[in-house]
């Protein structure tokens, strides 16, 4: 039995620092995640348990990397981080629990999603992943498999575990994600700009979501590369004109020619039905100390730094930095 993890022979539950382990609900390179359930709040966690015996250099590497990128990440749509036990034999990181489960296995289940269905969802996605780029931290695998639902349908991006940070220019060189979604400069091996790669992902994703199939394949991976360098994909009659056009702006052979996400925020695809154009999030100045005072909008936070103020009708929810 691993150490801190007890097990009571009687009924057979195991417990440790204060949870009572439920099941394993998956298996990862790391280890198993395990549902479990905080005893003093009956809060339910999901527990990745990384046994320290047996883990790569690259593993380790990559589960730093995890950690490091989610405890600067903080935004609705991105899987929390709520803590980290060190036990003799393993790291378990204390992570939000999905009751809603992942977008891979919802696919398979429920088939594809109509437009209506995915717009929310991608929206949310849109937003966590420009929060993501905005502090510089490029996600490298995104695929339905990283998309978890809550028990609303919100999605929520997780496994940090191959994202990188990108320097000012965005220039990246390791080759890292999984084939049917990885942009095209991926696979010739070039050093890529890491927002584009994420957008071509996204694309992938979206034409996923919306046709239950993948755009690119074929019967092994030689005949995937060559599909993903020709750019071309079935587009099935179903689609809208919009969401044709959106796909078209991320899955680009050419990186500029992707959509940068706050142009692709105010696509027609995703505003249509809504009653103002989505906003991507103001840019916020990462070197400050946040005090909330609610009731601001993003314009007169920026004022606020330069010292005016604007008159813009107060928002719900925004606050105020402070140098
Ligand atoms: C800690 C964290 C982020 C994680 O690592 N996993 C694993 C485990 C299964 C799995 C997957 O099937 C797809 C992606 C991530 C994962 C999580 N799974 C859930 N919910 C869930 C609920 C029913 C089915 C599948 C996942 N919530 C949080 C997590």
């Amino acid at each position: 039995m691993m150490q801190g993890l007890t097990a009571n022979s009687a009924d057979k539950e195991a417990h440790i620092d204060g949870f009572e382990i439920l099941r394993t609900i998956g298996e990862g390179t790391f280890g198993k995640v395990k549902l479990a359930r905080h005893i003093l709040t009956g809060t339910h966690v999901a527990l990745k348990v990384i046994k320290k015996r047996r883990q790569s250099v690259a593993s380790v590497q990559a589960l730093f990397r995890e950690v490091c990128g989610m405890k600067i990440l903080n935004h609705p749509n991105i899987v929390k981080l709520m803590g980290a036990i060190n036990t003799e034999e393993a790291f378990i990181l204390v992570m939000e629990y999905l009751s809603g489960g992942d977008m891979y296995h919802y696919l398979k289940i429920h088939g594809r999603m109509t437009e209506v269905e995915a717009r929310g969802p991608f929206q949310q996605l849109l937003s966590a992943l420009q929060h993501c780029h905005q502090r510089g931290i490029v996600h490298r695998d995104l695929k339905p498999l990283n998309l978890l639902f809550d028990s609303n349908m919100n999605i929520k991006l997780t496994d940090f575990g191959l994202s990188n940070k990108c320097d000012d220019s965005g220039q990246m060189d390791t080759i890292c994600g999984t084939p049917p979604y990885s942009a095209p400069e991926i696979f010739l091996g070039q050093s890529y700009s890491g927002p584009a790669v994420d957008v071509w992902s996204l694309g992938v994703v979206l034409y996923t979501m919306v046709t239950g199939c993948q755009p690119f394949g074929g019967k092994d991976y030689q005949e995937l590369r060559k599909q993903v360098l020709q750019g071309k994909y079935h587009i099935p009659p179903y689609l809208s004109l919009e969401i044709r056009d959106l796909l078209q702006k991320m899955i680009a052979l050419n990186p500029s020619d992707r959509g940068t996400l706050p142009d692709l925020m105010r696509h027609a695809w995703l505003n249509m039905g809504q009653k103002e154009p989505l906003q991507p999030p103001c840019e916020e100045d990462l070197k400050v100390t946040t005090v909330t005072t609610p009731g601001l909008t993003c314009n007169q936070i920026q004022d606020a730094g330069t010292g005016s103020v604007s008159s813009k009708k107060p928002q719900v929810g925004a606050s105020i930095v402070t140098v």
